[in-house]
């Protein structure tokens, strides 16, 4: 799954009591987060400036060292310590442990700077880690065979680990109960939309911003093993499993 920071510091306890029982039904979960929000204030703080292309972010040296210390030390250890504390095992990891995930620069580095696509994810190490009983959870940050760090957009580097394991589904967690639509002038959220209607509404705006990359990222998956992508609100009650186990919560997105 993919936790957003759009809703990591909301997440209620009953969340990860929920992904506890679901890792004691049998269901191996394995956790991508982001932080967006959370690497935006450090850096105010700091005062480094820095900016989104097409919603990634300007990513320059001192960005990146922000990024990773953000990323793969305060808001990957509070995930790991809040599973702990719900009662499961857990570990955490960034893309830089054991090379979990390799990247090389997006297209447009001049104006865009060290933001990373995947080439590759060692699947073995998660896998590892999920044989031993632990909960993966992975900061989305990504090396290449230099040994340059890379940030990447976290929908971007969960859509490419639940390819790589070649997982039943991969469930996206943020602030919102789906993908929303104006329908007869109401906001309803849509029970599963298919590729031909994301993409209308892209070009209509009515999917912006944030929402990009994950439909995005959700139709890459689908393309190869993933058989459902699942858009869920994380402060709905027992939403993780409610989305494995009944369905019928958030919005899916299917193999054609
Ligand atoms: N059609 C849509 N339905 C729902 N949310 C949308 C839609 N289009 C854009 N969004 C925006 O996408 C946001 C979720 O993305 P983002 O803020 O990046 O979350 P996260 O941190 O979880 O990745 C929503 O809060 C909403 O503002
Ligand atoms: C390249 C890029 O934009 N990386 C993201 C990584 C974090 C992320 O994606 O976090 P959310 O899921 O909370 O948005 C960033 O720097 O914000």
């Amino acid at each position: 799954m993919k936790c957003g920071g759009s809703t990591l510091a909301a997440l209620p306890d009953s969340f990860f009591a929920d992904l506890r029982g679901l890792q004691e039904s049998g269901v191996k979960p394995v956790i991508v987060h982001g932080g967006g929000p959370a690497i935006s204030d450090t850096l105010t703080k700091l005062g480094i400036e820095s900016g989104f292309v097409n919603g990634l972010r300007r990513t320059s040296e001192e960005v990146l060292d922000v990024v990773e210390m953000v990323l793969a030390g305060r808001i990957n250890k509070e995930i790991v310590r809040k599973i702990q504390q719900g009662g499961a095992k857990s570990l955490g990891l960034s893309g830089v442990d054991g090379r979990l995930i390799t990247a090389k620069p997006v297209a447009n580095t001049a104006e865009i700077g060290f933001v990373g696509d995947v080439t590759d994810v060692n699947a073995e190490i998660i896998e590892g880690v999920m044989d031993m009983g632990y909960i993966p959870v992975i900061a989305p940050i990504g090396i290449d065979a230099a040994g340059q760090r890379y940030n990447i957009n976290a929908d971007t580097a969960a859509g490419a680990v639940a390819s790589h394991l070649g997982v039943e589904r991969m469930i996206v967690v943020t602030d919102v109960p789906g993908i929303l639509k104006t329908v007869d002038g109401e906001k309803r959220v849509l029970p599963s939309v298919t590729v031909e209607e994301i993409e209308a509404m892209i070009a209509s705006g009515e999917i912006y911003g944030g929402m990009i990359p994950k439909v995005r990222a959700a139709i890459q998956c689908i393309q190869g093993q993933v058989r459902e992508v699942i858009i869920v609100n994380g402060d709905e009650p027992n939403v993780l499993s409610r989305a494995v186990l009944e369905g019928g919560i958030g919005t899916r997105i299917v193999q054609a």
